[in-house]
């Protein structure tokens, strides 16, 4: 008989012993379980790792071409991939998840929120490849990737507008060893009295090897702007991307065009005077593509040696080329070859088989690569004469015949 309980109350029933265990069974199960789920959404997550195509044949082939999944991580792919770009992935994670709006001066063509969301669902333009960060348990993850700290750039792309700029730092991008701020900062340009601090924490974080970059292509065209960047460090890797300076000139007027159509002609903003044929070089599309007269400032900050001059030309006809030599001159293995990209038919460009944390095909946006009006080509005839001995010049500070007067 059960001992009796105290006045009024009901005698308490004994839980079986069974029933107890079972319990406790159950939320042994249930505990893990969800560790098995936490571990099994970090292993999916860093088998999405961008990175070398391996085992793929040659260009040519359209983006979402069936075919294409074997660009999905493998089990191969993940043998073949080094610490640092698994490392890589969870920084972006991280990075992901503290986002920030963008910088304040990015030129309003950029595709800044896509190129910083690398291929994650629930992110704004993100690819939907893997599971969001956000669905792991909270706190889960954070030991694992509060990695890294933020540095001011050891590389910068100064320049020139339109010159494929946007595709070098996405190009650069997939590197393991490169990290970058997808928005263009405008420190140097437009931001500087904000301070270094401010600059710095517009970078992502990096691990040690690594390096940060960025890119605003007016810092080639700004007066301030070398000295500022070698008083934040005189060893700053200088890259330029630079174009013929005709249809740099005719693809910026297309931007402009294309945010306000009711502008001038190309032709009538050329010509101070056009029955005298005087160019108007007070106009930035113009200006801008005198090349050896903005260098002339750089080189009174910073030795020949330091900067890069890359062919737009040639990061569109062989984007592994130039990327062979950006990874040589960063002191980089050379990790990005033309096992990277192919070339889309619709987009008329080389795109990336494999974009920055991303498994998918990736070309740039509507905004690179506009087709250009057409212009009077006793215009075109004229400004190349006109540019002429600049480029000459030019060819002969970099000691490179980039062959636009050929
Ligand atoms: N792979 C690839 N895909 C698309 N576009 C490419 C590529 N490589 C170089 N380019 C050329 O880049 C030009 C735009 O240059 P930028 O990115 O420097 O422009 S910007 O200054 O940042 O606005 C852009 O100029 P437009 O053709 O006039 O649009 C392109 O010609």
């Amino acid at each position: 008989m059960a001992p009796p309980g105290p006045a009024g109350a009901l005698p308490a029933p004994a839980e079986p012993l069974s029933r107890s265990i079972f319990r406790k069974f159950l939320l042994m199960l249930c505990s893990l379980l969800t560790s098995l789920y936490v571990f099994y959404c970090l292993a999916e997550r860093c088998q999405t790792l961008s990175g070398p195509v391996v085992g793929l044949s040659g260009g040519g082939e359209e983006a979402g071409d069936p075919g294409r999944g074997v660009l999905a991580g493998g089990p191969r792919e993940l043998e073949m991939w080094p610490a640092a770009a698994q490392r890589k992935r969870l920084l972006q994670l991280q990075q992901w998840r503290r986002r920030r709006p963008p910088a304040p001066h990015d030129d309003g063509n950029e595709a800044v929120w896509e190129e910083e969301t690398p291929g994650l669902a629930g992110g704004p333009g993100g690819s939907g490849a893997g599971s969001s960060v956000a669905e792991a348990p909270p706190g889960t993850l954070e030991l694992l990737l509060d990695e890294g700290s933020k540095q001011l750039p050891q590389a910068i792309i100064i320049g020139v507008k339109k010159g494929g700029t946007r595709a070098l730092l996405e190009f650069l991008r997939v590197h393991p060893d490169v990290r970058a701020v997808g928005a263009e900062p405008h420190f140097f340009d437009r931001s500087y009295d904000k301070g270094l601090a401010w600059y710095r924490d517009l970078m992502p974080r990096t691990l040690e090897g690594q390096i940060t970059m960025e890119k605003t292509p007016s810092y080639f065209v700004t007066r301030e702007a070398p000295a500022r960047i070698s008083a934040m460090s005189k060893d700053t890797k200088l890259i330029v991307v630079v174009r013929d300076p005709v249809t740099r000139a005719i693809s910026d007027y297309t931007q402009t065009l294309s945010k306000r159509p009711d502008i001038p002609t190309f032709e009538s903003l050329t010509f101070k005077n056009r029955s005298t044929g005087l160019i108007d070089t007070s106009w930035s599309a113009i200006q801008i593509g005198i090349y050896a007269k903005h260098l002339e400032h750089w080189l009174r900050h910073f030795p020949i040696g330091q900067m890069l001059f890359v062919s737009g030309e040639r990061l569109i006809s062989d984007p592994a080329g130039e990327l062979g030599r950006v990874q040589d001159f960063l002191g980089l293995k050379r990790i990005i070859t033309d096992k990277h990209f192919y070339f889309n038919k619709t987009k008329g460009f080389p795109c990336l088989k494999k974009a920055e944390g991303s498994s998918k095909p990736h070309c740039l946006g509507k905004t690179k690569g506009r087709p250009h009006p057409e212009i009077d080509r006793e215009v075109v005839r004229r400004l190349r004469e006109f540019y002429r001995p600049f480029n000459l010049k030019f060819y002969q500070m970099t000691g490179h015949d980039f062959g636009w007067d050929g």
